[in-house]
Order: structure tokens, then sequence, then C-alpha cells
């Protein structure tokens, strides 16, 4: 509720990001319309449920919705779609877009903001960068396991009036929020951690301490992370002193655990090398930067992705 008015999300993509930040939203208060894809019709007769530490919640009936369907118009429209989906985005945000309307996007990834405000410049658009551990493990089934901080970082200052009210309909849920005033450094910060550690534990076929108690790998991991700091740098939003020494230790005291690309590997969905590599990549280097350990993570991933999903239409023909 913000100055009497309850404010409305229609959340694109009901998966682990959706069904989590949608369920929080809702128990805060909002108005809540979910997107579904494979699990609509359950959704609509089950529910939607969630497993968290903030206490497991079970919401029935769920104002839920195919993405062909009518759905009503909302103040806000979450994006949680994966990444590899997002050449049907203009399709898909196009019914739910109007003057005015915010749109929230929760991906991963480099681009994806200025993307969107050229297709849709009657909307604000602001990034929602999410510290989130959490994965769709059945039908309308969401488990959290840690995490949920969103870092808010606006497109322009239109964007910029409309991230109090944002604030409040997740505090209100119990989602803290922080806000970012530069997107680029904030989605170049993120990426700082996603480069290494998404790629590194699919080729690895490690968690992150995997990954951080293996000298090798850490180096390995220090150097993307070098990398990611030239490039942030020459686009013009540097990291601090100490930044990356200090991603690295909070990592080593982190549960051990699978980020969201290795869990996409071993589930046999498609990895989001596009957004999390190549469009950083093309941003490095149209600034003259070249990040050759990242180059060729990408590419490996890129193979792996490549070969798996052969084998896997080989098994099925
Ligand atoms: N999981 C996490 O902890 C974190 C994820 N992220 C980022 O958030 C984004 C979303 O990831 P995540 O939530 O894990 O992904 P999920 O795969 O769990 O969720 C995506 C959902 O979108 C649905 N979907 C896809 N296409 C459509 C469509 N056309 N219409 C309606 N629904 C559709 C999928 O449906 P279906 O179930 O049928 O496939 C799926 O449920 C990614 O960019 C990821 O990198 C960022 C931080 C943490
Ligand atoms: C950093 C992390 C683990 C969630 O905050 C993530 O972005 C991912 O799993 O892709």
């Amino acid at each position: 509720m913000v100055n009497g008015h309850r404010l409305s999300f229609t959340i694109l993509g009901t998966g682990a990001v959706g069904g989590f930040y949608g369920s929080r939203l809702l128990v805060g208060g909002a108005i809540v319309r979910f997107i579904a894809r494979s699990d609509v019709a359950w959704i609509r007769t089950h529910g939607l449920r969630i497993e968290s530490p903030l206490g497991d919640r079970h919401h029935r009936p769920v104002d839920v919705y195919a993405a062909t369907d009518p759905i009503p118009t909302s103040d806000v429209v979450c994006i949680a779609l994966k990444t590899t989906e997002n050449d049907r985005l203009p399709e898909l945000l196009r019914p739910l877009i109007h003057e005015g309307t915010v749109i929230l996007n929760l991906q991963n990834g480099l681009t994806l903001e200025e993307e969107l405000a050229a297709t849709f410049p009657q909307a604000v658009v602001i990034a929602g960068l999410c510290f989130l551990c959490a994965h769709k493990i059945g039908p309308g089934h969401i488990r959290h396991l840690d995490y949920g901080r969103i870092t808010l970082a606006p497109a322009d200052a239109r964007a910029q009036a409309c991230i109090p009210a944002l604030q409040a309909a997740f505090a209100a849920g119990g989602i803290e929020t922080d806000v970012q005033e530069s997107l680029l450094a904030a989605r170049w910060r993120k990426l700082a951690w996603n480069i290494p550690f998404n790629g590194l534990s699919v080729l690895l076929d490690c968690h992150t301490a995997g990954i951080m108690f293996d000298p090798e790998a850490r180096a390995l991991a220090d150097r993307l992370m070098q990398e990611v700091a030239a490039a942030a740098s020459a686009c013009g939003v540097p990291f601090e002193p100490g930044f990356i020494p200090r991603l690295l230790e909070a990592t080593a005291r982190m549960v051990p655990y699978d980020p969201s690309m290795r869990l996409d590997f071993l589930a046999g969905r498609p990895l989001e090398i596009e957004y999390l590599y190549r469009r950083p990549l093309r941003e490095a280097a149209r600034r003259g930067v070249r990040m050759p350990a990242v180059e060729t993570l990408a590419d490996l991933l890129s193979i792996r992705d490549r070969a798996r999903r052969t084998s896997i239409s080989a098994a099925v023909a």
C-alpha cells in the first residue's frame, strides 16, 4: 500500500525468481498476477507453494494466466524469464505495457534494460538485481534456500521516482532492497560474480565451495574477475579497490551453492550464455578491451551446451 494505493504486479515467468518474489509481494499485501507456462493449469488448481526460511507459504487460489490470456493492467511488470527466452520478450510484453507501466527486470545479464527502453519507450525501466538462491522443484513449487536482497537500479530519472513505492512493496513482504544509481555499475558488479562462478560451476562440475577450495580454480575465478574489472572500468564504472578480494571472501563463506547456470545445465535447460557472456564481451570489445579468459570460458560453455543438446535430441530420436 503506497499513499492508499495498493500496487499491482504482473509476474512474467512463475519460476524460482518470479514465484518467490511474487509470493513475498502477496504476503506484503500487493495485488499479484502470475504468468506461467507449463504449469499454468496446475497452479490454477493446486495453487503456488513456496518453501523458504522466511516461512513456507501455500497461495491458493492464485491469479494465474497463460501469456496468451487477456490479463488486467498492472502498475509493475516483473520479468522473471530466463534470458534464453528473450527473443520472445517483445511479443510477450506488448499487451502488458502501457504509458507509465514500470518494467522491473529481474534477470541476470547485461544490456537488458537498454533493449527494453528502446522497445518500450512508453514504459519506466528499472533493473532488479536479485541476490537470491532459489529453484523451481516441481509444478507451482519453488524452493528458496537463502538470501533474497534486490538491488534496484533505475534506467533514468523517471524510473528513479518510482523506486520508493517499489521498495515499500518489497519491504512489506520482508524483502530487503537497496538502490544503485548507476545501472551500468550495478550490472557489472553482479557480473563480477556471475561470470566466473556460473560458468566454472558448469565446466568444473562443482558448486561454489568446490571452486573456492581448489587453489587453481580459485585463481582462475580471480583472473576472470580481474578481466571483468578491466571491462567495467573501460565502460566507465570502475570497481573500488578491495571489491574483488571481498567478493571472493564472501563466496568462500557462502554455504556451498550451485549457481543458476549449473542448475540449468543439470536440468538439461539451455544456458544463459548470450546475456551473461557474449553481451559483456561485446560491450568490452567496443571499448577496445579484450577478456581472453572470459572469451574462452564462453566458448567452452557454448560447446558444452551444444554437445549436450545434440546428445539429448539424439537420445529422444
Ligand atoms: N534462481 C535464482 O536463484 C536466480 C536467478 N536469477 C536470474 O533470474 C532469471 C530467472 O531465473 P529463474 O527464476 O531461476 O528461472 P526459472 O526457469 O526457474 O523460471 C523461469 C520461468 O519462466 C517461465 N516461462 C518461460 N517462458 C514463458 C512464457 N512464454 N510464458 C510464461 N512463462 C514462461 C518458465 O516456465 P516453465 O516452468 O514452463 O519452463 C519458468 O517457470 C534468470 O535470468 C536467472 O539468471 C538471478 C538470481 C538468482
Ligand atoms: C549470485 C546468484 C547465485 C544469486 O544471487 C546468481 O545470480 C545465480 O545463481 O545466477
